[in-house]
């Protein structure tokens, strides 16, 4: 393969850290050598596409994928983001020429809900040079790194989208990392957020992955969207652990069962080849052969963790019909109480193909010779045992009864997108599981390297006692991880031992949550019997957690030393060491503040206005007297520690304030700060003031450093990556103190 002259981008954004990727960048990639014989000859004897439609099938996939991005957050901030982006930026680009060519705009994927998902098509030399779009460029990843865009490749927005998540839901993403449909999910749970403040929603979303780097990765990703009914565990889906609840009123256990599973499982992800080009080096059709049984195994296993009539999506982001069809095909033959659901009515301006009937297996690596059946390819290749096909690799004989024309296949041709592919499954009412039970002892398709999955046993057991605590959003995420279309080996969960912190629910009356909750001024229906710490001795230590009633549930009658559970509920009280001479006080977090502030008496929420947004966005931190009037008589009255400020829409000097804001505090002696980490800071005074802040003059840092609290508002954020490339990796700030305005 010949390759194009390397950029110097690579050095400039820190050295050769992302080689691999970057050696098969698309603008290093020549177009002649997007080329795999066997992958055309694959695809061309699975009849995926009429004939005519196979040169511009071939063609998009050796054009670059557009950029396109989702905004985040809960309804109403998207919301209003959104609005900003409609009515702000996209006519700000409207009329672009860049060397005496047009450049379109960013347009609304016509497809996605309120139009809050947008693609632009635009060289990276736009991007670079072109004043109005760069502006539009620093706005994106500003707004990215405080969680309300979300960069993701258009077509793994849709699996949420057909699983119509409500709040009293209880949701599994059973292959969840790095997260960007856990986000969606989350945001469905939390459709009654408002623009300051977060619902706790009744329902709970079990994210779940067996790699555990990329489980830190998820949890850095859901803090986007902070939410007390959030749990993540590292766990193997195939072999998911049955978990118990409290049978209604009694003291009776049973099996939590879910409303809706999320099944978006590890694939060859050939549909990502416009941006993995290394697939048009490596493809052969032995990588779909090999994921075929842990892709039916991890469906099995959600669909025994299914309520009747709930509903679950599976998704892969490859084109083989092995990964796709024959995998749904095989669940239903041994499931017969679940169906493919017609979704053919949702989302109408989705081009989509439905999914086929047939299709013909191989394990010829250059894909001489398909075959129609199992037995045609048992009786030519003498090896045949030793491959990893199975009758299941093939359509059933009863093909036509399934109904595998509901499911979806999403072509790169159709609508500039990657290649998808999604099934609805739902589960029939409870008479569909007596028959379960008993067909469980023979089901008709054998599942190749099916385990019995574990029973999670009452917690009686003591959990493993650590040094330190760990908070949850600690890790850092690493961007040599492989992509989630990499990602073929058999899971391991053993690999690492289980070090993570047990879980102890604080007592209501806990002497330092009730100084906590008195000194912040929360209200009585302050949840207080849901928060939990993190460490050995069950002690206040540092952090407070809050959850909701069904996580606490969950964690109270499961034993959390045999399932692995890395995070659960919300960060929301934290640990401040005061300045010289001050004692130690609990302050809430940025990212707790919208859980927090329905219960913070609203007396004791100070009112600000737009120069003291601007005092306290232009200095890190600012001396009391350095505010106007009202406002500097009323800090200068404050108690030490922190307290929660209002700004109200309003005006200066052209900046312009459209929404209410809520932030946190910190008052040392003679300054003030607002207890945002810098890049939500950054974004907010892009947002208002049109411009990044400033690093912290030595001046001034020094002037105040006597001052200042003793941990830096930053201490939170950790390892948050820099590669822009590739969306799915990519994390975000922690705190997403600063809604979209
Ligand atoms: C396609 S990716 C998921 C992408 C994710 N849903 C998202 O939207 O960000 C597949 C994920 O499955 C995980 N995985 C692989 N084998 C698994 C198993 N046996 N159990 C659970 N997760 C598994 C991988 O670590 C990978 O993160």
């Amino acid at each position: 393969m010949s390759r194009k002259k390397k950029g110097s981008n690579n050095q400039r954004r820190g050295g050769n850290r992302n080689s691999k990727k970057d050696e098969y960048r698309s603008d290093l990639l020549a177009k002649s050598d997007m080329n795999n014989e066997r992958f055309a000859a694959y695809y061309q004897a699975q009849n995926i596409l009429p004939q005519e439609e196979w040169d511009s099938f071939m063609d998009a996939l050796r054009t670059p994928l557009p950029t396109t991005f989702r905004v985040a957050g809960s309804r109403q901030t998207a919301n209003s983001l959104n609005a900003t982006i409609k009515d702000v930026h996209v006519p700000a680009l409207n009329d672009v020429v860049f060397e005496d060519q047009k450049i379109p705009p960013p347009v609304q994927i016509p497809w996605y809900p309120d139009g809050l998902a947008w693609q632009f098509n635009v060289p990276k030399k736009v991007l670079r040079k072109s004043p109005e779009f760069k502006k539009f460029h620093s706005f994106l990843v500003f707004e990215t790194e405080v969680g309300n865009v979300s960069r993701q490749e258009a077509v793994s927005m849709l699996p949420p989208l057909f699983l119509d998540v409500e709040p009293h839901h209880k949701v599994m993403d059973m292959c969840a990392a790095p997260g960007s449909k856990t986000a969606q999910l989350l945001e469905a749970l939390h459709a009654q957020d408002t623009l300051t403040a977060s619902s706790i929603p009744s329902g709970l979303l079990l994210a779940n992955d067996s790699d555990y780097k990329r489980t830190h990765l998820l949890i850095h990703q859901s803090a986007r969207l902070p939410s007390p009914a959030l749990m993540v565990t590292n766990l193997d889906a195939s072999n998911y652990p049955s978990i118990k609840v409290p049978a209604g009123n009694n003291s009776r256990m049973e099996q939590l069962l879910f409303d809706r599973i999320l099944c978006d499982v590890p694939c060859s992800g050939d549909g990502t080849i416009r941006k993995n080009l290394n697939i048009w080096k490596t493809w052969q059709p032995n990588d779909g052969n090999g994921l075929h049984g842990l892709q039916l195994r991890i469906l099995q296993r959600a669909m025994k963790l299914l309520k009747p009539d709930g509903r679950i999506a599976y998704s892969t982001c490859s084109l083989n019909p092995v990964e796709n069809e024959a995998v749904i095909a095989s669940v239903l033959l041994s499931n017969p109480e679940f169906y493919l659901v017609d979704v053919s009515s949702r989302l109408p301006e989705l081009k989509r193909r439905p999914g086929l009937k047939t299709w013909r297996p191989t394990s010829d690596r250059t894909v001489k010779t398909t075959y129609e059946t199992y037995e045609a390819f048992v009786a030519n290749n003498p090896q045949a045992a030793s491959t990893k096909l199975t009758p299941g690799h093939w359509p059933p004989a009863n093909v036509e009864e399934l109904n595998l024309d509901r499911c979806m296949r999403i072509y790169p041709h159709h609508q500039d997108s990657g290649g998808f592919f999604v099934a609805v499954l739902e589960r029939k009412a409870l008479a569909g599981q007596v028959k379960e039970k008993k067909r469980a002892a023979g089901s008709p398709v054998p599942i190749p390297g099916a385990k019995k999955p574990r029973l999670a046993e009452p917690a009686e057991s003591s959990a493993p006692t650590p040094k330190e605590e760990i908070t949850s959003a600690a890790a850092t995420p690493d961007e040599n991880l492989p992509t989630p279309s990499e990602v073929t080996q058999e899971p391991s969960t053993t690999e690492q031992s289980f070090k993570e912190m047990p879980y102890t629910f604080l007592s209501a009356q806990d002497p330092t949550l009730l100084l906590c909750i008195n000194r912040l001024h929360l209200t009585k229906d302050f949840p207080s019997s849901n928060m939990l710490v993190r460490n050995p001795e069950g002690d206040v230590v540092r952090s407070m957690y809050l959850t909701n009633d069904i996580i606490k549930s969950v964690i109270q009658n499961n034993d959390f030393t045999k399932i692995r559970l890395t995070a659960a509920g919300t960060k929301v009280f934290t640990k401040q060491e005061g300045g010289k001479g001050s004692e130690a006080q609990y302050r809430i977090l940025g990212e707790g503040l919208p859980v927090v502030l329905p219960y913070v008496d609203p007396v004791n929420i100070l009112q600000a206005n737009m120069s003291a947004l601007k005092t306290f966005v232009e200095a890190h931190y600012p001396l009391l007297t350095s505010f106007e009037e009202p406002f500097k008589t009323i800090l200068e009255g404050l108690e030490l520690g922190c307290h929660v400020v209002n700004f109200p829409p309003g005006e200066i000097d052209g900046a312009s304030l459209t929404h209410e804001l809520l932030l946190p505090i910190w008052k040392s002696g003679v300054s003030v700060s607002l207890m945002v980490d810098k890049k939500a800071k950054n974004a907010l005074s892009l947002r208002v003031f049109g411009k990044e802040t400033s690093p912290p003059k030595q001046r001034e840092k020094k002037d105040r450093e006597s001052d200042a609290p003793m941990v830096d508002v930053d201490e939170d954020v950790k390892g948050a990556p820099d590669d822009e490339e590739d969306e799915e990796m990519r994390g975000g700030a922690e705190q997403i103190v600063v809604a979209a305005l």
